[in-house]
């Protein structure tokens, strides 16, 4: 058995967050102030949100309503100040091994390959040297980049680039994935393969997910369910069950039930967004 196999677990079929699911993150009663005085700004007032054990979780919501900074508190990059956040490991009160980040903007080292870039974390987690080549050559399949394993981060594209960072998250085997809108650099059609290889491998991985976006069709197309947030200081407004199938492909763009949904979501979020421009 293989470290990808090792992760797999059996799927439910309709991909909705069911209601006895094992908590993954358990978000009570958060509210985050950055600065202090006059200067001060709330950024986070009062979140509450459970996500489940193996979810696929996607915040929506306007520019500067706080999801970064809702995704930072719970990888424990900046401290919680009020409330508390926990996980099946505890309360969170620093970085762990088991939440890992991936950013827009790839984060690999430019000066190591793909192979080196996706060793640099199993070698943090003390594997030794051919344990991890052969974990790093699993993760690096996974995302199909046979190949390129010798490949430095500037003869990549940005597709395979985002590519070689979640090989490198995922070989750490985190139990949640952070994702700070990842796609967010890529052109449409390469962003579209993604989102269908992310949920390919979420399929097979079923870590939790957090995932940031502003896009509602990536959200409806990724998420089990989406939190849409309200305008800063940022609240959780609205939580919605996205009830399509488990396995998503280009063909779920079509679905009614999809669409319809993208659009109801839609207005949610304009509303927010609205409200955002105008100042409340
Ligand atoms: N380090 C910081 N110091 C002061 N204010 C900050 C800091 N980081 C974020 N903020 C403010 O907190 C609010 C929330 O920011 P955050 O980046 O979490 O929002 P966001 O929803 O992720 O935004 P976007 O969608 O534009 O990326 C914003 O008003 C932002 O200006």
């Amino acid at each position: 058995m293989t470290a990808v196999d090792n992760l797999a677990g059996s799927a439910n079929t309709t991909g909705a967050a069911s209601a006895n699911a094992a908590p993954g993150i358990r978000i009570d009663d958060v509210t985050h102030t950055y600065g202090r005085g006059d200067s001060s700004v709330l950024a986070l007032n009062r979140i509450n949100l459970d996500i489940a054990e193996t979810e696929f979780h996607a915040l929506l919501g306007p520019s500067g309503c706080g999801k970064s900074t809702l995704l930072y508190l719970i990888g424990g990059f900046i401290p919680v100040q009020q409330g508390t956040i926990s996980t099946p490991r505890g309360v969170v009160r620093q970085p762990g091994p088991d939440r890992a980040i991936v950013f827009q903007n790839f984060a690999l080292f430019p000066w190591k390959t793909v192979r080196e870039n996706v060793l640099y974390g199993l070698k943090k987690i003390g594997l030794r040297r051919e344990e991890a080549e052969q974990r790093a050559q699993e993760f690096i399949s996974l995302v199909h980049l046979n190949g390129f394993e010798n490949s430095y981060p500037s003869q990549l594209s940005g597709g395979m680039q985002q590519r070689a960072a979640i090989a490198r998250t995922l070989a750490v085997d985190p139990k949640t994935l952070l994702m700070d809108e990842p796609f967010g650099a890529l052109d449409a059609q390469t962003r579209r393969v993604m989102q269908e290889e992310l949920r390919a491998i979420w399929g097979r991985t079923r870590k939790t997910v957090v995932f940031v976006t502003h896009d509602v069709q990536e959200a409806v197309f990724l998420a089990d369910r989406i939190s849409i947030m309200s305008s800063r200081p940022g609240r959780i407004e609205h939580v919605i069950d996205v009830p399509l199938p488990k396995d998503r492909g280009e063909e779920i763009l079509e679905n009614r039930e999809f669409i319809q949904l993208s659009e109801h979501i839609w207005r949610l979020v304009r509303e927010q967004a609205i409200a955002a421009t105008r100042g409340h």
